[in-house]
């Protein structure tokens, strides 16, 4: 994989494949992290007068326009963070696009709108990715892959345009993958892991690998009911995966016969709904009322966890422990996050929201080893899995 020094950009149009997906409330942007951690290499390029072309993803608009998911917000801080003038294409590889990109002099910046609202972009079927990606290719000469966070889809601005024009990984990339490096590498024992968040179904099939590298696996969040399910406990309104529960059930034996501990929640914070304000109590996660929705985790299984911590020399943690964007639910992220800036262990915490809780709960930013941009991406590369969008800049 060569870097961006490593090409000749200058007047040249070069397509960065940035991760922009940032959490937003309305049309505000609640956390910029990975925005600012896409500005180094935009600089760089911008500094050595190329015409720079971002596109990103935000959301999951399945491959149309969504007005919410426009990038427009993103547009306009990026521009702030960048200190340039950032023309905002009003499509992907539309007409706006096109002339956008056209009127680009040596050092100017342009982002498109979101590339999820072309079907073309996440097709599974290669052959449409395929032609999405040649529309996506004529508008630069030079790929640079830069968006960590999404390197773990099989998607025509990730897979497909590299394989059709000469590319680099750009410099997140780059430090990323050094880190996590360091994590498949002969870890310092205890390893421990700490799964939670709402992508349920994505990172479930994380697991199965991840109990073959791991001494510790603790799973909370939006994660853990599915494993309650699958002991046989009522959840109630909690997230769940019903058509995973009986996978779920497999690594519970898999992990008692591998000898890695797998802990769960002992207590819960139900709430009547999910909101902000509304009411809840403790219950035991073996006791989830049916009417009510797990929102956190307990302040049991905090102190629970924070053991299982406690020895830890190695520590991957994607996914937060409870609703942290509802103060009345941050207290199970908090603690995880506390347990994990007290720790001597190397301490790696990767995910867009995960990153975001950090912040938002006010945590030193340096108590952590590493904040990494990915969630899905760092644990499928940890898995030890390839990459798409690495393999393609490796091609
Ligand atoms: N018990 C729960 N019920 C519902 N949502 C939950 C629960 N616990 C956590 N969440 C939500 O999970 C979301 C984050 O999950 P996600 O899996 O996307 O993590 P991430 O760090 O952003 O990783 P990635 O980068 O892969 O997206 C947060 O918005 C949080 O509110
Ligand atoms: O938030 C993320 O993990 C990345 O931006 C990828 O988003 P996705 O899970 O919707 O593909």
């Amino acid at each position: 994989m060569i870097g961006i020094d490593e090409l000749d950009v200058k007047g040249r149009r070069v397509f960065v494949r940035a991760d922009l997906n940032v959490p937003l409330d309305g049309e505000t942007i609640t956390d910029d992290g990975r925005i600012r951690a896409s500005v180094p290499t935009i600089r760089k390029l911008v500094e050595r007068g190329a015409r720079v072309v971002v596109a990103a993803h935000l959301g999951r608009p399945k491959g149309s326009v969504t007005p919410k998911y426009s990038l427009a917000p993103v547009s306009r801080r990026l521009a702030e963070l960048l200190g340039e003038d950032v023309a905002f294409a009003a499509d992907v590889v539309g007409e706006s696009a096109q002339s956008v990109v056209a009127g680009l002099q040596d050092g100017q910046v342009a982002l498109l709108e979101n590339l999820r609202f072309e079907p073309g972009e996440e097709s599974k079927d290669d052959a449409v990715r395929g032609e999405f990606a040649d529309k996506l290719a004529a508008l630069a000469e030079l790929y640079v892959g830069d968006g960590f966070g999404a390197v773990h889809r099989k998607h025509a601005s990730v897979y497909d345009l590299p394989k059709r024009l000469p590319h680099a990984a750009g410099d997140l990339v780059l430090a990323e993958v050094e880190v996590l490096r360091k994590l498949t590498e002969d870890p310092a024992r205890p390893y421990v892991v700490v799964l939670g968040g709402a992508k349920v179904s994505d990172k479930l099939g994380v697991i199965a690998n991840l109990l073959s590298k791991v001494d510790r696996l603790l799973v909370g969040g939006g994660m853990a009911y599915t494993f309650l399910k699958s002991q046989g406990h009522e959840v109630g309104k909690s997230l769940l995966q019903e058509d995973q529960i009986d996978q779920v059930k497999g690594f519970l034996d898999e992990a008692a016969s591998r000898g890695v501990e797998l802990v769960l929640p002992v207590d819960v914070l139900a709430a009547t709904e999910f909101g902000a304000d509304a009411p809840y109590e403790v219950v035991d996660a073996t006791a989830i009322p049916a009417d009510r929705e797990g929102l956190d985790i307990g302040p049991r299984t905090r102190e629970l966890f924070a053991s299982k911590l406690a020895d830890a020399q190695t520590v991957f943690w994607n996914g937060p422990m409870g609703v942290f964007e509802f103060e009345a639910f941050s207290g199970g992220t908090r603690a995880v996050a506390e347990a994990l800036v007290s720790s001597e262990a190397f301490t790696v915490v990767g995910g867009g929201d995960s990153a975001a809780a950090v912040r938002k709960l006010g945590l030193p930013e340096d108590g952590f080893s590493h904040i990494s941009t990915g969630g899905g991406a760092s644990l499928e590369y940890l898995e030890g899995k390839t990459l798409p969008g690495l393999a393609a800049l490796e091609e």
